[in-house]
């Protein structure tokens, strides 16, 4: 493929997300928590397989779930595939072939759940709504792991970018084909993952335009550690990824990692922090900590687009009502 043709490809992938957002009035709004408004509606999902698991045994609640924060005025839906991965599934006595489908059910779910909101808000006159875009979410080595890793970048001497990519490639190839508009890599806690989903993108030769989302637990740096500075270095060079920044973090974290992210990259900057409670990988429960309620996360949304980030959501412990009041206050200043 000739040089030319390639930038020309990678400016209208980018085009694609910038137009979007330059729709929604400057600034897209995420939706929250998944797994958080599962629980809310009674799921039970202290397993490995954390909320994948509700692709198994409760998918209406998951359409209930992107219906809920659709309504709530998210501009874009993130797929219940976070913690969805094909050793995950196969470990549970599923063949790779219903594996495969799990995933792809996660995608249809989303869409049909955006489809049908669309076709609802399309007749009333006067809505606020824009039609919203369908992220395929795709966690961390750690989020499969089920050990609290995406939070420490520790994947142990063994895991080496070969391993990573073979970790991720099946996965992608299966949601690329169920149709997203976006893909989202989650909670991504080291520089090796970086490298082997910038990689992995580019040998799979994906078209559909992705963000990556690194977590942090210092507000400083990836929680392996290593710098963003390093980090981005391999983001930046890589034509598919059209979004960075962060996720899974906690709030109060956010506004200066937007300033070190508006010094790093060029790329559109994506933040959806948590609700600032931290993560028990072992006792896999949410242990409070400086918690940040919907008020507070609403007035330091403002200031994280004010900063230039243009794609803002909540993680963890935000719910619908964190976004309602998120979309009001972004959507007004615009
Ligand atoms: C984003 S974390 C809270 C997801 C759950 C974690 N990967 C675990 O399984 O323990
Ligand atoms: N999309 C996932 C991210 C977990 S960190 C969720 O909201 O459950
Ligand atoms: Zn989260």
């Amino acid at each position: 493929m000739g040089v030319l043709f390639e930038a020309k490809e990678e400016q209208e992938r980018a085009g694609l997300l910038e137009d979007f957002i330059q729709k929604a009035g400057g600034c897209a709004v995420i939706d929250g928590g998944f797994a958080t408004q599962l629980e809310i509606h009674g799921a039970s999902i202290n397993d490995p397989l954390w909320s994948a698991l509700c692709l198994i045994n409760s998918p209406h609640l998951i359409s209930k779930v992107h219906l809920e924060y659709l309504e709530a005025g998210a501009d874009i839906i993130v797929t219940s595939s976070y913690q969805a991965t094909l050793p995950g599934f196969m470990s549970r006595g599923l063949s790779l072939e219903q594996s495969e489908e799990l995933l792809e059910k996660s995608v249809k779910l989303a869409t049909e759940a955006r489809d049908l909101f669309w076709e609802t808000v399309e007749k009333i006159r006067d809505h606020s709504y824009n039609r919203a875009l369908v992220a395929a979410s795709i966690g961390s080595y750690g989020a499969y792991l089920a050990d609290g890793s995406e939070y420490s970048g520790c994947y142990g001497a063994d895991v080496d970018l070969n391993k990573l990519k073979d970790f991720h490639r099946r996965r992608l190839q299966v949601l690329v084909e169920a149709g997203p508009d976006l893909l989202a890599f989650e909670t991504i806690p080291n520089k090796l993952e970086a490298q082997a989903v910038a990689e992995l993108l580019e040998e799979e030769n994906i078209e559909i335009p992705s963000w990556i989302c690194f977590s942090s637990v210092d507000g400083v740096n990836a929680p392996s550690g290593e710098s963003f500075a390093e980090c981005l270095e391999v983001i930046n060079k890589s034509k598919k990824i059209v979004a960075v920044g962060i996720n899974c973090a906690p709030p109060q974290f956010v506004h200066n990692l937007i300033h070190k992210f508006n010094e790093l990259t060029e790329k559109v900057i994506v933040v959806y922090p948590n609700s600032g409670e931290t993560w028990d990988g072992v006792a896999k429960r949410w242990l409070p900590s400086k918690c940040f309620n919907d008020e507070k996360f609403k007035v330091l949304a403002k200031r994280w687009h004010d900063s230039g980030a243009k794609l803002i959501g909540g993680c963890c412990r935000t719910t619908p009502s964190t976004i309602r009041g998120l979309s009001k206050v972004l959507k007004k200043t615009n």
